[in-house]
């Protein structure tokens, strides 16, 4: 497989944050965070396999097969890194925590969930999406999807802004192989063997997700940080960015001071 687009911005010297997007997403729904962090983080956001400026997988991927892609881009590019994962991307950033903990400095799932396989329903769902976007095209599929996606207050503009976005970065393939990975995942049960420092934050209009599915994230993980932001809609880093970077930069900030241990 051809190596996915990575999109960086930020000093060398780090700190390092890598940036994995939801199902409907690509890097550019960082632009918010690119523009706020460009200068004082070191931003890496992928377009994942089959999104945007990314190929088309050959096949479909799983979701170790997600974890171990951005695995080799963390030792390829940085060494060790924050992870911020929106949504589809939080649960791949959540399997990256339990694969691979030696090289995440912290973990920060927004809007996330264990994943679609928690229950039957939730996997049928997300395998209908796909055959959804092939039947609708991902024009139309985006239009419908987007207002879902923001809270009620969202202005039009910000609704077509995303619809639009979404649009340009979805393809079938790889909808389709993200929508297989949700729905074949449930990390309930390996919750409590994260070791990395973790922040949930979720939006308390977020009909998609929501405070519940954030809510066993926050409870399951040993020590987590649960963050709800008022006024956002499953897309918090986009329709509340201010509020949503500040919590992100602070937990950034404050887990690079954990180390080094060293004893006096
Ligand atoms: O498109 C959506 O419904 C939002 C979403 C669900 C999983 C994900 O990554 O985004």
């Amino acid at each position: 497989m051809t190596d996915p687009h990575v999109s960086e911005a930020g000093p060398g010297t780090g700190p390092n944050l890598v940036l994995l997007h939801g199902i409907g997403g690509s890097a550019d729904t960082f632009a918010s965070q690119f523009a706020e962090w460009g200068d004082r983080l070191r931003l890496l956001a992928w377009d994942a396999p089959g999104y945007a400026r990314s190929a088309d997988p050959e096949w479909p991927l799983s979701l170790d097969d997600y974890a171990d892609l951005v695995a080799a881009l963390i030792r390829e590019r940085c060494g060790a890194a924050h992870v911020l994962g929106m949504s589809w991307g939080g649960v791949i950033a959540t399997r990256l925590a339990l694969r691979h903990p030696e090289l995440l400095r912290s973990l920060i799932l927004g809007a996330a969930s264990v994943g679609s396989g928690a229950t039957a329903a939730g996997a049928a769902a997300m395998r209908a999406r796909a055959t959804e976007l092939d039947s609708a095209g991902a024009t139309a599929f985006a239009a419908a999807r987007a207002p879902k996606l923001l809270s009620p207050q969202a202005d039009p503009s910000t609704v077509a802004a995303v619809a639009a976005a979404m649009a340009g970065a979805i393809r079938p393939a790889g909808y389709r192989s993200a929508a297989e990975s949700m729905a074949a995942t449930d990390h309930t049960a390996d919750l409590p063997r994260i070791e990395v420092p973790t922040l949930v934050l979720c939006g308390d209009r977020d009909t998609v997700t929501g405070p519940p599915a954030a809510q066993v994230l926050a409870g399951g993980i040993p020590g987590a940080v649960f963050v709800t932001l008022r006024g956002a809609g499953h897309l918090a880093n986009q329709e509340r960015p201010e509020a949503f970077g500040a919590w992100v930069e602070s937990f950034v900030h404050i887990t690079e001071r954990l180390r080094p241990r060293v004893t006096a």
